[in-house]
C-alpha cells in the first residue's frame, strides 16, 4: 500500500536566494496525514506518502519562513484532524483553512476557531471532488461569518463566470486560490486575467493567492509566462495579495517543482520591500492573526 502512495514534493529543495521578511506567512500549503494517524477520506482522489507537520516545518526553516497556512487537502476529506494536528504542533507558528460538512454543528465550528482554523475552503475541482453543492456552502458561509472567518475558493478560469452569482452572495471575504487558475500564457491582459481583475473590482474584500508557477505555466522553470501575467496583479491589488509554496505540491508528481524556485518568484512578482511586506505578512497576519 505504502509503495502506491504518490510523492509530489521535491526531495532536496535549494535554498532561496530571497529572503523574506521577519514574520513571513507560506498561506497556502498541505500536510498529508501520518495516515497510520490520519487516514485520507474514502473519496480522495489521490492518495499521498505522508509529509506530515515535521517536514512542513523542516521546510519553513529551509526557505526562511516564519509561519503556515495549512490548507485542508481534499485527500482528507472533510476530517480536519491532519490539519489541527499539524496547528497544534507548530507553537502558534500556524493556522489553517477547513474543509466541513454542510451538516457541521456550531459546537464543532468553534472547536475548530480554538483549534486555530480560520476559514472553509470550497474546492469545484471536478478531478478532486464529487460534488460541490452551492446551497450548502452558501449555508456554511452564513454559518461562519460570525467567528470572523473567509471562504477559500477553488476554481478553475473556465467556470468563473458561471460561478459569479454564487461568489456575489458569499457575504465573508473571500480568497480565491491561484488566482482561480488562468491560463497565464495569454499574458497580463489576456482574457482570463481581465475576467479575473472584473471580480477583483466587483467587491474590495476578495483576495487572491499569487501562488502555483508550477502549475499554472506550461513552460516550466523559470516560469517567465508566470512572472510576466502575475507581477502587475500583485502590483495593481497590494493588500489583498497572499503567496504560498502550494507544498507538498499535490498531483504534482511528474513535475515536482523545487521549494527554493517558488520562493525566488517572489521578487520576480513584487519586486519592492513594500510589496513584498504586504505580499508576506502584512496581508496574510490581517486574515490569519488578526486575533
Ligand atoms: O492544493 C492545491 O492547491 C491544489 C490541488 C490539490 C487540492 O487542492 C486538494 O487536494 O485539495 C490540485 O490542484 O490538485
Amino acid at each position: 500500500m505504502t509503495g502506491d502512495r504518490i510523492v509530489s514534493w521535491h526531495p532536496d529543495p535549494s535554498v532561496p536566494r530571497f529572503t523574506p521578511p521577519p514574520g513571513a506567512v507560506d498561506a497556502h500549503c498541505h500536510v498529508f496525514g501520518p495516515a497510520d494517524r490520519f487516514p485520507f477520506s474514502a473519496k480522495a482522489k489521490y492518495l499521498p506518502a505522508d509529509a506530515g507537520p515535521d517536514m512542513l516545518f523542516a521546510l519553513r526553516d529551509r526557505l526562511g519562513f516564519a509561519r503556515n497556512v495549512i490548507v485542508q487537502a481534499s485527500c482528507h476529506g472533510t476530517d480536519n484532524a491532519a490539519t489541527l494536528n499539524a496547528i497544534a504542533a507548530s507553537n502558534a507558528r500556524a493556522r489553517g483553512v477547513a474543509v466541513v460538512d454542510p451538516a457541521i454543528g456550531d459546537a464543532e465550528l468553534e472547536a475548530l476557531h480554538d483549534g486555530g482554523i480560520r476559514g472553509v475552503r470550497f474546492n469545484f475541482l471536478k478531478r478532486l471532488v464529487d460534488d460541490a453543492p452551492k446551497d450548502k456552502f452558501l449555508d456554511i458561509a452564513r454559518r461562519i461569518a460570525p467567528l470572523g472567518w473567509h471562504v477559500v475558493i477553488y476554481f478553475e478560469a473556465d467556470i468563473l463566470e458561471e460561478l459569479r452569482p454564487f461568489l456575489d452572495a458569499i457575504e465573508v471575504p473571500v480568497v480565491v486560490d491561484h488566482m482561480g487558475r488562468p491560463d497565464v500564457t495569454q499574458g497580463p491582459d489576456g482574457p482570463d486575467m481581465r475576467a479575473f481583475r472584473a471580480l477583483l473590482d466587483a467587491r474590495d474584500d476578495i483576495w487572491f493567492k499569487a501562488t502555483c508557477p508550477d502549475r499554472l505555466d506550461p513552460a516550466g522553470p523559470p516560469w517567465d509566462a508566470f512572472a510576466a501575467a502575475v507581477a502587475p496583479l500583485v502590483a495593481d491589488y497590494p493588500t489583498r495579495v497572499l503567496w504560498g509554496t502550494d507544498w507538498p505540491h499535490p498531483n504534482m508528481q511528474d513535475a515536482v517543482p523545487d521549494d527554493g524556485a517558488l520562493v525566488d518568484m517572489i521578487p520576480r512578482i513584487a519586486p519592492t520591500a513594500a510589496l513584498q511586506q504586504a505580499l508576506l505578512v502584512d496581508n496574510p497576519t490581517r486574515l490569519y492573526w488578526a486575533d
